[in-house]
């Protein structure tokens, strides 16, 4: 971690962090420290293997990190070597300041020649203003780097994640994506970015206060230096043993954030099912391991002060009896002992900081490990070479042509030589048991996956000869959840059409009989609708949503069972706007209740595949809603 010297005055010898020391008057920043640093590295994860019951990615080299992160880099590298030249200079001020603190106490204090204060006293307050501002200027550099660095880390991640299959997300803990989204990615940025900043200015500036020690005394410097060691050897020690108990604090962290997070998500269910005091009970139980976690992180910090320090002492210990031996042979002035010292004080925390800079970097190759797991995920539907634009607005007639798909986690087929037709302004409803494969049938048409068989075709075109961005121009999806964002309501229902005019919503709100009940609320279409639309009612929802396909206006629309988690009533009442909706579009109708299906519409099946049938063709048996019954055709 870097540290920051700030010596503040000229008496007392001693510092609480650091042991013995020698004060100085401020001067500058010598070891670059961007300011979030520390608050991230309180943050990191754990990443010991299972130990949060996700799958781990595998191991990957510094230098691979820096293979597939170094390009992101285009662009800020000046920033990053203006922060380091920066960084340099103040470190630079600094020798200069301390040389003269002893030049002062030698000439001046010594001597009581106060006409020998002037020059150089304004030359110390000269040099720690210009270090001031340098090293000013070094730490804005640094950190507007390393930021533009994340936040071009984090693009990249996340518009990667957006192309990838939804169910990539779903199966996976959420959580676990965004901590790869915002913990692990500052990993890296402090590997690549602000961490390359870190190393150079750090061993600058060890080289820097060695010289200056060397300068003066090079026996001394000799004595002290074999010293070095001593430090490395304890930050060794308290490294891996920090590591593993900030590893401990992030999994404990973890685990008691889902617990608040379901529990505050589920807060209706918890109250209804009287739940309210095992919720707390299990919050406290994880909140008293991240508080054993904390005490351990606590005990180490409180250990290695001291140990510190008892080091600095025997540094200092050793300073003293030599120099005083070095004075009284008149080998050494007191301002060069002073200088001397000041000059170690910030020689060893440089060391140690350097012993931590291992630390560091294998925590961030563990969080590049995750998030180039996901980088390396790819797609599992691409857009095929010379794949057409669909401009022109076609009548949206959708055949299904024998199309077979297993999806890739699973073994037995879900679809088996699938194969219907719905012609333009048709609407075809398709039911059939749970796990029949209803659903799959849409993200087939969406193109989340590809048939391993057969085709599916869009007004004559297979869809896979058409690029995922205009297929999905031609087709509106209406899940069963319906999916809103926590804006507003205009928001919400120009999400699709983000240029769409005021007149355009609210026509299309009014279409789907949810005009009325906007201009009720309190800001109307300005009224925000809470996180998923929970301030809303289910009816309501799902009325925003028909507005939203209405707004959108596309030439094929598939309805993934569009009254699930309503009442009876509410759900005859949305049929009326979804009656609208689907007026001259192509419709798949996906549903189990069948009672409000137009009268008009032609109904298919889908019955599951078994083993025990294994070769049977799932051509969806043609239903015809008869009379308040259904008939097999
Ligand atoms: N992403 C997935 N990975 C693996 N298997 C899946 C995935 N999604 C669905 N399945 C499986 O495919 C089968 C069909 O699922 P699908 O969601 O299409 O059924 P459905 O007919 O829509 O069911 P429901 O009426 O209950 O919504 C099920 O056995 C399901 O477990």
């Amino acid at each position: 971690m870097g540290r920051r010297l700030w010596p503040s005055s000229l008496v007392g010898w001693r510092s609480p962090l650091l042991g013995w020391r020698l004060r100085l008057p401020q001067a500058a920043v010598v070891v670059v420290a961007t300011p979030r640093e520390s608050r991230r590295a309180s943050r990191r994860l754990s990443f010991q293997p299972g130990a949060s019951g996700e799958p781990l990615a595998p191991s990957t080299s510094i230098r691979k990190t820096f293979a597939e992160f170094w390009p992101n880099t285009k662009g800020l590298r000046w920033l990053f070597v203006s922060g380091m030249i920066l960084a340099i200079v103040a470190a630079l001020c600094e020798v200069a300041v301390i040389a003269l603190f002893g030049y002062i106490t030698d000439k001046v204090l010594t001597t009581g020649d106060l006409s020998a204060f002037w020059a150089p006293a304004l030359s110390w307050l000269g040099l720690t203003a210009v270090a001031g501002g340098v090293a000013f200027a070094g730490t804005m550099t640094t950190a507007l780097g390393s930021e533009r660095f994340l936040l071009r880390l984090r693009d990249r991640v996340f518009g990667h994640v957006q192309r990838l299959t939804p169910d990539y997300v779903d199966n996976r803990r959420l959580g676990d994506l965004m901590a790869r989204l915002t913990d692990d990615i500052e990993a890296i940025e402090q590997l690549v970015g602000s961490g390359l900043v870190k190393v150079f200015t750090t061993v600058a500036t060890v080289i820097f206060f060695s010289a200056a020690a060397f300068f003066i005394r090079w026996d001394l410097a000799l004595v002290t230096m074999a010293l070095i060691p001593a430090f490395l050897l304890v930050s060794k020690v308290f490294a891996s043993r920090f590591r593993t108990a900030a590893a401990r604090e992030r999994l404990s962290n973890g685990m008691m954030n889902s617990v608040i997070e379901e529990g505050l998500s589920n807060q209706a269910l918890v109250q209804a099912y009287n739940r309210q005091e095992a919720e707390a009970r299990h919050l406290h139980r994880e909140g008293r391991t991240w508080l054993r976690a904390n005490m351990t992180q606590a005990r180490l910090s409180g250990l290695y002060g001291p140990a510190v320090q008892v080091l600095e002492t025997v540094c200092l210990i050793v300073i003293i009896g030599f120099g005083a031996w070095e004075i009284a042979q008149g080998k050494l002035t007191l301002g060069g002992l002073l200088a001397f010292a000041a000059y170690l004080a910030y020689l060893y925390p440089a060391v140690q900081s350097l012993g931590e800079i291992a630390l560091t970097v294998s925590e961030a190759a563990a969080g590049s490990d995750r998030v180039m797991e996901v980088l390396g995920t790819k797609p599992t539907v691409t857009d095929r070479p010379g794949a057409v634009d669909l401009k022109e607005r076609g009548p949206g007639r959708v055949e299904f042509a024998s199309v077979g798909f297993t999806y890739p986690a699973r073994r037995q087929p879900v679809l088996r030589g699938l194969s219907f037709t719905v012609e333009p302004g048709e609407v075809l409803v398709c039911t059939g048991a749970s796990g029949s494969g209803k659903s799959t049938i849409t993200k087939l048409l969406m193109r989340f996956y590809d048939p391993d068989s057969g085709a599916i075709l869009l007004d004559g075109t297979d869809i896979r000869d058409l690029t995922r961005h205009s297929l999905r121009d031609h087709v509106t999806l209406l899940q069963q959840e319906n999916l809103l964002f926590s804006g507003t309501v205009r928001d919400n229902i120009a999400y699709g059409r983000p240029d769409a005019s005021q007149e355009d919503v609210v026509r299309a709100a009014t279409l789907a009989g949810v005009h009325d009940f906007v201009m009720a609320l309190p800001k109307r279409y300005d009224t925000r609708i809470g996180a998923r639309g929970r301030l809303l009612s289910g009816g309501q929802r799902q009325r925003l949503a028909i507005a939203r396909a209405i707004l959108r206006d596309t030439p094929v629309l598939v309805l993934d069972e569009p009254m699930t988690g309503l009442d009876e009533k509410t759900a005859a009442q949305i049929m009326e706007p979804l009656r609208v909706l689907m007026a001259g579009r192509t419709t798949i109708l996906i549903t189990h209740d069948l009672r409000h299906v137009p009268v008009d519409a032609r109904v298919i099946a889908l019955e599951p595949l078994t083993r025990a049938a294994p070769l049977r063709i799932r051509h969806a048996q043609g239903l015809r809603r008869g009379r308040g019954s259904i008939t097999r055709a």
